[in-house]
C-alpha cells in the first residue's frame, strides 16, 4: 500500500507561491507554513513567483549550453582535480554519487562562496576582511572562457539573495524569530552546479544514472531545471516519482544538515537523475550551508526523546562537509590527502 502521503499524486510535490516573500509577517508566515508541511513530508516542493525574471533563467541557460559546447580542452583547463577545494569542471563518469552504478553520466562546473572573489563582497557583506589561512580563491575559472565567470556570477548574486529569504522563512517555519538563523548564514557555504547531462539509453545490465540515488549534502538545496524531465525522487515505498519540470519555478529540497537540524523531522530525500529523453538535459541547483565555521545543534523544539534517528549530536558545518564530500571523489588529491583522517 502506498503511504498515504506519497498517494495523492496531486499534492506530492506543492508549488509554493512566495510572491508575497516581501510582504507582511502573516503573509510571510503563510509562506512558511506551507513549506513547512511540504518539508514534514516529501521534503521536495516547488516555489513560484520567485521574483527572478524568465529571460535571466533562459540566459542562464544558453550560459551552460555555450560552456559545456566547449572543447574539452578549454572545460580541463579548470578541470577539478586542480582545485583543493573541489570546485571548477568534472567531465562524465568523474564522480559516482551512488557505487552500485558504473558513474554519473553527466558533465559539471562547479563554484561557490569564496572570500577572495570580488563579485561576492565578502568585507561588504560580513563587515570583516577575509581571513588570512587562505590566500588562493576557491574557485577555479577557464582562462579562455570570460564571459563564464562574468554569466555565472550574474546568476550567483541573484540566486543567493533568494536562498537567504528562504532561510528566514525557515525560521519562521520552525516558530523562531526570522532572522534567529542569520547568525549562522553570515558568509555561507555555498555550491553552484552547473550540470549537463546527454541522453543515457536504459541498460539493463547495469544501473545507467546521470547522477546516482542522493540525499543532498546542504542544508536547502534550489534546483533550476530545463524542460527536459528527469530528476526523479524515491518514495516510502521504494518506488521512483518523477518531478515534472515546471517553467517558471525552482524545485527546492530539504538537505541533510536541515533534516539533523529538525531531529529527522523534515526529510533530505534520496533523488537521482536519469535522463531517458533522448534530449541534452541542463541543469542549475544551488546548494545552501551554514557558515564553515558554524555549530549545529538539533533544535530546541524537536530534539525530543531522540526519536527512532536518537539524538544528534552538535556538529561542526564545516567538518562534517568535508568527511561527507570527498568519499565520492575517489581520485581527487584533497581526498587522497585525507584517506587516513577518520
Ligand atoms: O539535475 C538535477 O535536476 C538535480 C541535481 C542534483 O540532485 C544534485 O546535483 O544534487
Ligand atoms: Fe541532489
Amino acid at each position: 500500500m502506498v503511504h498515504p502521503k506519497w498517494a495523492r499524486r496531486v499534492h506530492l510535490y506543492p508549488t509554493i507561491d512566495i510572491g508575497r516573500i516581501d510582504g507582511s509577517l502573516s503573509e510571510r508566515k503563510a509562506i512558511a507554513g506551507e513549506i513547512r508541511n511540504a518539508c514534514e513530508s516529501c521534503g521536495f516542493f516547488y516555489i513560484k513567483n520567485h521574483s527572478i525574471p524568465q529571460e535571466n533563467v533562459d540566459e542562464v541557460f544558453d550560459l551552460l549550453k555555450r560552456f559545456f559546447a566547449l572543447d574539452e580542452d578549454v572545460k580541463m583547463d579548470a578541470h577539478v582535480q586542480k582545485n583543493p577545494a573541489i570546485r571548477g569542471y568534472e567531465p562524465m563518469l568523474e564522480t559516482r554519487l551512488d557505487p552500485r552504478t558504473q558513474g554519473d553520466v553527466k558533465e559539471a562546473f562547479t563554484m561557490g562562496d569564496c572570500y577572495l572573489e570580488p563579485e561576492q563582497s565578502y568585507t561588504q557583506k560580513t563587515g570583516q576582511l577575509p581571513p588570512t589561512y587562505g590566500t588562493q580563491p576557491q574557485n577555479i575559472w577557464p582562462k579562455d572562457a570570460p564571459w563564464w565567470r562574468e554569466g555565472l556570477y550574474k546568476y550567483y548574486n541573484q540566486i543567493l539573495p533568494l536562498a537567504r529569504k528562504l532561510v528566514r522563512i525557515l525560521a519562521l517555519a520552525f516558530d523562531l524569530d526570522e532572522n534567529a538563523f542569520d547568525e549562522i548564514f553570515r558568509f555561507p557555504i555555498t555550491g553552484m552546479r552547473s550540470l549537463h547531462y546527454p541522453h543515457t539509453p536504459l541498460d539493463e545490465d547495469k544501473e545507467n544514472v546521470g547522477l546516482g540515488a542522493h540525499a543532498d549534502f546542504s542544508w536547502l538545496t534550489l534546483v533550476l531545471q530545463d524542460s527536459v524531465p528527469a530528476l526523479e525522487v524515491l518514495n516510502r515505498e521504494g518506488i521512483w516519482i518523477d518531478v515534472a519540470p515546471q517553467k517558471g519555478t525552482f524545485v527546492c529540497n530539504v538537505g541533510q544538515y536541515l533534516e539533523r537540524q529538525r531531529n529527522g523531522n523534515f526529510s533530505a530525500t534520496v533523488h537521482r537523475v536519469r535522463n531517458k529523453t533522448g534530449q541534452e538535459r541542463y541543469s542549475l541547483p544551488f546548494f545552501l550551508t551554514p557558515d564553515a565555521d558554524a555549530e549545529l545543534d538539533a533544535l530546541e523544539c524537536c530534539r525530543g526523546d531522540g526519536g527512532e534517528m536518537g539524538k544528534p549530536e552538535k556538529i561542526g558545518v564545516g567538518d562534517l562537509y568535508i568527511k561527507r564530500v570527498l568519499p565520492a571523489r575517489k581520485n581527487h588529491p584533497t581526498r587522497l590527502k585525507f584517506k587516513d583522517v577518520p
